[in-house]
């Protein structure tokens, strides 16, 4: 049996997931998850991921249920020592720090926000959460002064998974580009990226617009 992904394509962690798999050439079945329709939380779901979160990679009995986990999984498994993911352990843990900081911090951040809309039906934001936003370009942008891309001069899965959260967050927190030169230019050129074009652009700006849809000052 082919390996499978249970995605999303509005998620960011699900969309990392999915460009992953197009960059490494991860033999793959995609299969949607309809989380407005509950699907994550149905007993089978729960069996491969109790966290009923997506995406989940599975692979037999071998399963990942974690996005940032499947990016070096997929880079070690099928990377070719890629440069996306290089062997050298200090360029490494660099790559994982940045994975880290996305899912603790910026993930966490906008899902603050959207978690509650998505899945409770619970609209719009604190002040406080918005100021949790905007206070992610000021990481952000000292980071890039630092390093051309996330972690290093070169993109790494660091950017993907960076990139497939951050560039919705303009939708709710304007990005003043005079004040985040280097956030705003990392932004155009992960853009540019054939597999961001092709698996992440659609997704995003859905799940921007619903994010602008039902977020709000309180
Ligand atoms: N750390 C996880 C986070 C995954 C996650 O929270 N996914 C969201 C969608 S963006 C989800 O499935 N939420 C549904 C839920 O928590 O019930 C990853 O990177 O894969």
């Amino acid at each position: 049996m082919p390996a499978k992904l249970y995605k999303l394509d509005l998620s960011p962690p699900a969309r990392a997931a999915i460009m992953a798999c197009e960059i490494f050439k991860v033999p793959v079945e995609m299969v949607d998850v309809n989380m407005l329709e509950r699907e994550n939380l149905t007993p089978e779901f729960l069996k491969m991921n109790p966290c009923h979160t997506i995406p989940v990679f599975v692979d037999g009995d071998f399963v990942i249920h974690d996005s940032h986990a499947m990016l070096m999984y997929f880079a070690d498994t099928y990377g070719n020592n890629s440069p996306l993911y290089p062997k050298d352990i200090k360029q490494r843990t660099l790559i994982n720090q940045k994975l880290f900081f996305n899912d603790g911090v910026l993930f966490t951040r906008l899902r603050n926000i959207t978690y509650p809309a998505f899945v409770h039906g619970v609209k719009g934001a604190t002040k406080m959460q918005l100021d949790d936003l905007q206070e992610t370009y000021d990481f952000l942008e000292a980071f890039l002064s630092r390093h051309k891309f996330l972690a290093l001069d070169h993109i790494t899965i660091a950017d993907i998974a960076a990139y497939a959260t951050v560039c919705m967050f303009h939708y709710i927190v304007p990005l003043d580009t005079n004040k985040y030169p280097k956030l705003a230019a990392w932004l155009k050129e992960m853009e540019k990226q054939p597999y961001c074009q092709k698996y992440n652009a659609a997704g995003a700006k859905a799940f921007g617009e619903y994010m602008k849809s039902v977020t709000e000052t309180k």
